[in-house]
């Protein structure tokens, strides 16, 4: 292995120098052979976008084994959205683990689940009684929303929306619309999943949200019919597809029709929930407000927790024991999720959220004025997109959006690509980013942008 070199540190945090430093190539030659080693050990199948071997985190950067502090503009795909170590999280952390581990809730409960769960009834979007039940991932979170739809509908089927992304699990590869990579060959999916269009503006051609909502609910109507159908499953802001914002009044509209015909609005919050967007939950941007709403990713600051929320006759059709798993709502990671939620509170990140966005937006747009490449750029708070085109149509580049990502890893800034044709770059900075550091990195971007072919 090669020597370590001086400048690694052991502790993370916003203490780490928040600063953008190559001291090797990108990744450096420690991280080269612990790739190697990933190589002879873990299946290709589990691919990494950036394999610079991370030794700690925190505010706006993460450090890797070579010494290189790279510019964090992706918070681990949402998930560090308080700040990679969070001091309050990493304290939560440490002193649950030190009280005890596990006990599995269904067998001997604990407090921390309760307090979690009495948090996200206050938090989540409507003036309802409300019930929660914790999981481990956002895949089986929307597994076991449609799971409750179904028992408190009785009735079986589902509608996703094109461009949405749920998860990697049999169920949520149904509900998720892009092949390549999460469906190809893992066939076949669930049955009695449907279908209908987004509300997609950039490829609308001026079709509003109730046109679009009339659009998606005629498909819904002809080739579902309400009968049949238990719930709708919709991102507020689709995250994997392309941090697609739908139009004003295009979800209001789907959660009135689901209202008149007893249809359950899953809201799926895995991604834009937790202060990401400039609001608490997506959801509450437009007063949207679900029957059930999933949560993960932010909730926790890292640790892996899930949940669903919703209306109290929902959450309780399933019969006792219906729902449940070895490691839901463990412990520790309650105990982070309430760190998570202090910190939120306490720091005023949702305003955070919105001052990162409109700085990233402003840079963005100004650099759309010369550059017809740039087809648009949207979303909200901290969770920003680029979608790049091919100049002056809407033909996705994808090739590009590629290539710029890959110029912005090598000079030190993680940047991450999405959407349907892999067009579009996304920003999701935690919000514990310094301006300047943002501001940096979003330099590096435009130079990269600047210098693609
Ligand atoms: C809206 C929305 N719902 C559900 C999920 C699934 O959450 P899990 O915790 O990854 O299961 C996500 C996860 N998104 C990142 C997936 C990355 C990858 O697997 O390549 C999401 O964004």
């Amino acid at each position: 292995m090669t020597a370590t070199p001086t400048t690694i540190p052991s502790t993370g945090g916003p203490s780490l120098p928040q600063e953008r430093r190559l001291v090797t190539e990108i990744p450096g030659p420690r991280s080269r052979e612990l790739a190697a080693r990933k190589d002879a050990a873990v299946t290709h199948a589990v691919g990494t976008m950036l394999p610079a071997y991370v030794v700690a985190a925190g505010g706006g950067v993460l450090v890797d084994v070579d010494g290189n502090s790279l510019i964090d503009l992706g918070s681990g795909i949402a998930v560090t959205t308080v700040g990679n170590s969070n001091p309050r999280v990493a304290a939560a952390v440490a002193a649950q683990a030190a009280a005890f581990t596990h006990t599995c809730f269904m067998i001997t409960p604990y407090d921390g689940y309760v307090e979690v769960a009495e948090a996200l009834n206050r938090l989540t979007p409507g003036d309802f009684d409300k019930r929660t039940a914790l999981f481990n991932s956002g895949a089986e979170a929307v597994e076991n929303a449609v799971k409750i739809a179904r028992v408190a509908t009785g009735k079986q089927a589902v509608v996703a929306f094109d461009h949405g992304y749920h998860g990697r699990t049999n169920l949520t590869m149904a509900l998720t619309a892009k092949n390549m990579p999460y469906k190809h060959g893992f066939g076949p999916f669930a049955p009695e999943v449907y279908r209908a269009p987004m509300s997609y503006p950039f490829r609308d051609a001026g079709v509003d949200g109730p046109a679009a909502a009339r659009r998606a609910i005629d498909v819904i109507e002809k080739q579902v019919g309400a009968a049949n159908l238990a719930a709708v499953v919709i991102e507020p802001i689709q995250g994997e597809g392309g941090f697609v914002v739908p139009a004003p009044g295009f979800l209001a509209a789907l959660v009135e029709w689901c209202r008149a015909n007893d249809v359950v609005f899953i809201a799926d919050e895995v991604q834009t929930g937790f202060a990401r967007t400039g609001d608490l939950f997506a959801c509450d941007h437009e007063g949207v407000v679900p029957d059930l709403i999933v949560t993960a990713k932010g909730i926790a600051g890292g640790l892996p927790l899930a949940a669903v929320t919703g209306r109290a006759e929902l959450m309780d059709a399933p019969h006792v024991g219906g729902l449940g798993g070895t490691y839901g709502g463990n412990p520790i990671a309650c105990a982070a999720a309430l760190a998570v939620i202090e910190t939120i509170e306490a720091d005023g990140l949702v305003g955070r959220a919105r001052e990162i966005g409109d700085l990233v937006v402003d840079r963005l747009t100004a650099l759309q004025a010369a550059d017809p490449r740039i087809g648009e750029v949207r979303g909200r708070g901290a969770m920003i997109a680029v979608e790049l085109v091919k100049p002056g149509t809407t033909e996705p580049a994808a090739a590009l959006a590629a290539q710029v990502a890959a110029a912005a890893h090598a000079q030190g800034v993680v940047v991450l690509t999405c959407g349907t044709w892999g067009n579009v770059l996304r920003l999701l900075p935690p919000l514990s980013i310094s301006d300047a550091l943002l501001g940096e990195g979003l330099d590096v971007l435009a130079d990269a942008l600047a210098a693609a072919k």
